[in-house]
């Protein structure tokens, strides 16, 4: 099962053999527990294994492998990020992508060996969805053949990017670019922000870290001012776009192709969302095997409160949703991957189709697993309130998916955008020009569902009603838009008065995708035992979304009330067969305690002794009495005695 989770034997081995090598390093474990630290001690904690995996990662994992990287970085910095986060994520993604090979060959070998630490500095203080009225401006001085970078009010300020605050000394900054009075919008260019040797701010840059958050609190989120800071022609990524001594603008063979950088996150933290997911389950699902807690059958001792439907039901459809991010994730990275190879070559035709997607699935994936996360943390009861179960870090780190990248509502408007030219494709009676992801909006459905009239029929009727529900959404929705324009209305006005339509035709577009891709996967498994485990998460999945998105079924009675009905006990089955495999399920995608940092969730159910050993290491147990009561508390008290 961790093949599949992780995409192939060698894979899940290699995981293993890092996790087993880490657990022999005690210099990369945490030194205490996180959450008795302040933030400057995580930092700096983070910090000090930092460096020492710059130093030792080669006898760890292979550095130039991604997703090894990653997994070293889970167990070894954590979710909650490091000074490093946004250097791999985005600086060196943005470098690669937009920066030309001249530019590569300058500044991506010192990244790559962090000489210097950058990150990626866009939004600002007054916007950073509406990436057109950003306000940092970058003026081309023809005389000088260099770039002047300024911020001309507060709201101009970058803020938000990850370790811009104090460790980075570089960034790729997008600012507005004007050339000759004329504005061309935003672009990226490299900035210096901070000496590389004494690390202290250049003189025309203010920065400094936004103070703490919800979590992410090792991140050094960081504010960044620009007082007419000069940088050289040469600086602006140059890939795509051009500017020439001159001043000549060349403009790129897409006009988002600078977006790419968001582009690369949205793909790849699908999975980083189902792994943040899987975890919170592994802890939930473990501690409910260990917690006993009152009796079903009065004649019998108590049960371990997994036994109960409720619990089994907050529980078992998210693990479903964790191995089906896993897999949408998966096809996604892939298809990035695929897009970029062809970027780079000049071919931008399938960018559409893949902002589309990522769009959309980043922020269905991104909401539903903190819903999940939220549910583990209620299923753990107060443990579960406790710090010592590490949920509610998990969350924290997880729902910032649901803002960072774009928030979640603006992406589900794009994706109606792609969506309602699909539709208008549709309606004109084109459908033969739909893209691979929207055919089915062509097809035209069965009048009602037949999924529990054709026996052994696998998925099909499950997947033709996705689509049945997402084709009428999206053409609803659409009929709306066009209906308020032929109306009179404006566009952009017809668009807003549509909007809460057009983002539940986006929700329901993406579940399908996710369902397809769970479908997918499963259907190429050979292993029997496997495919067996996994069909009955399928079930489940397929029946839990549904009930979830019934309505939309039954409003045109492509559903009947009795086929409802047959869903909700499919629901109950599927909750009683995969009770004896829920640990496991979880267990297979092999997270250490190391990693998982939770005393709740241990792998050895040692829980009691363990969150007692816990509670006796708070700093306020150092001592009986603390000064807060001596000197307050108790002279009020001694006071109210008089
Ligand atoms: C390697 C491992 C990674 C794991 C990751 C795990 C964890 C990450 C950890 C921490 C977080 C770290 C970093 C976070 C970083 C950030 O948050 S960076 C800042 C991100 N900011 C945003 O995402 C801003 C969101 N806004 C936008 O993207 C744009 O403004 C928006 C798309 C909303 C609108 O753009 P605008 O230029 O104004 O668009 P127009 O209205 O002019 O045009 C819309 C048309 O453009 C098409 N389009 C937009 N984007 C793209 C794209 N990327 N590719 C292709 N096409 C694109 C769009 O489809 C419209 O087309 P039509 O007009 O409909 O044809
Ligand atoms: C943890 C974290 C890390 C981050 N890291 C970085 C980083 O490294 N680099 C960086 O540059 N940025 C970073 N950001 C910033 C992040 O990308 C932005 O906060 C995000 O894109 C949302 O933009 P905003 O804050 O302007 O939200 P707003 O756009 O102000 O959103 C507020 C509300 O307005 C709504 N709204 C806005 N526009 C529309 C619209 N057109 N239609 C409908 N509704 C709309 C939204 O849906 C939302 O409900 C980070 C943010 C977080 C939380």
């Amino acid at each position: 099962m961790a093949a599949q989770i992780w995409g192939s034997e060698k894979r899940a081995r290699r995981r293993r053999e890092i996790s087993a090598k880490i657990a022999q390093m005690p210099e990369l474990h945490d030194s205490k527990p996180l959450p008795f630290m302040t933030r400057e001690e995580k930092i700096m904690e983070s910090a000090r294994k930092l460096t020492i995996l710059t130093e030792k990662m080669g006898q760890i994992i292979d550095p130039t492998d991604p997703a090894e990287l990653y997994h070293l970085n889970n167990e070894v910095l954590g979710l909650e990020g490091n000074p490093m986060a946004l250097h791999g994520v985005m600086f060196i993604p943005a470098l690669s992508a937009q920066a030309s090979d001249e530019q590569q060959a300058k500044w991506l070998p010192r990244a790559l060996r962090r000489e210097i630490i950058g990150t990626y500095a866009q939004t600002e203080l007054g916007h950073g969805t509406n990436l057109q009225n950003l306000e940092t401006t970058a003026t081309y001085d023809l005389a000088t053949q260099e770039f002047v970078l300024h911020t001309p009010q507060i709201t101009a300020l970058k803020w938000w990017p990850g370790n811009l605050g104090k460790s980075s000394n570089y960034a790729v900054v997008v600012a507005h670019m004007i050339i000759k009075a004329k504005n061309y919008g935003p672009h990226p260019f490299m900035v210096q922000l901070r000496d590389e040797k004494t690390h202290e701010p250049l003189p025309g840059i203010t920065i400094g870290d936004i103070g703490p958050k919800m979590a992410y609190n090792i991140v050094d989120n960081g504010f960044l001012g620009f007082n007419k800071y000069r940088i050289p022609r040469t600086n602006l990524l140059m890939r795509h776009t051009k500017v020439e001594a001159d001043g000549t603008y060349i403009k790129p063979p897409h006009a988002k192709i600078n977006y790419s950088a968001m582009v690369h996150v949205r793909a790849y933290m699908l999975t980083g969302q189902a792994i943040m997911l899987a975890s919170a389950l592994n802890i939930a699902t473990r501690y409910s095997s260990v917690r006993r807690q009152g009796q079903i059958d009065k004649s019998q001792p108590e049960v371990k409160v997994l036994e109960y439907q409720t619990q089994q039901h907050r529980l078992f459809p998210s693990i479903a949703r964790a191995y089906a991010f896993q897999f949408a994730g998966a096809e996604t990275v892939k298809l990035y991957e695929h897009v970029l190879k062809e970027m780079k070559s000049g071919n931008v035709s399938l960018m559409a189709d893949l902002h589309a997607l990522t769009s959309g699935l980043k922020s269905v994936v991104t909401y539903q697993t903190g819903e999940g996360i939220e549910q583990a943390r209620m299923a753990c009861g107060g443990h579960g309130y406790s710090m010592a179960s590490y949920i509610s870090e998990i969350y924290g780190v997880a729902i910032g998916g649901c803002t960072y990248e774009g928030e979640n509502m603006v992406m589900l408007l794009q994706l109606a955008r792609y969506l309602v030219k699909s539709a208008a494709l549709v309606k004109s009676g084109q459908s033969s020009k739909l893209g691979p992801l929207v055919a089915y909006l062509g097809v035209k459905s069965e009048p009602t569902s037949l999924i529990d009239r054709i026996p052994n029929s696998g998925f099909t009727e499950y997947v033709k009603t996705f689509q049945h529900v997402s084709k009428r959404q999206t053409l609803k929705a659409a009929d709306m838009f066009f209906g308020l324009m032929e109306k009179g209305e404006k566009r952009e006005i017809a668009w807003n008065k549509c909007s809460v339509e057009l983002n539940r035709a986006s929700r329901l577009h993406t579940r399908l995708f996710i369902v397809e891709a769970f479908v997918r996967r499963v259907n190429e498994i050979a292993d029997i035992r496997i495919k067996e485990a996994l069909t009955d998460l399928l079930h489940l999945h397929v029946n839990y979304e549904l009930l979830d998105i019934a309505s939309y079924a039954l409003e045109d009675g492509f559903l009947s009330a009795s086929q409802l009905d047959y869903i909700r006990d499919q629901v109950y089955l599927y909750l009683g067969k995969i009770r004896p495999n829920a640990v496991s399920l979880l267990d297979s995608w092999e997270f250490s305690d190391i990693e998982l940092r939770s005393v709740l969730g241990r792998r050895d159910g040692n829980v009691y002794e363990n969150l007692f050993k816990w509670a006796k290491s708070s700093p306020l147990n150092k001592t009986d009495v603390l000064s807060s009561v001596t000197q307050y508390l108790k002279p009020m008290m001694e006071k109210a005695r008089l």
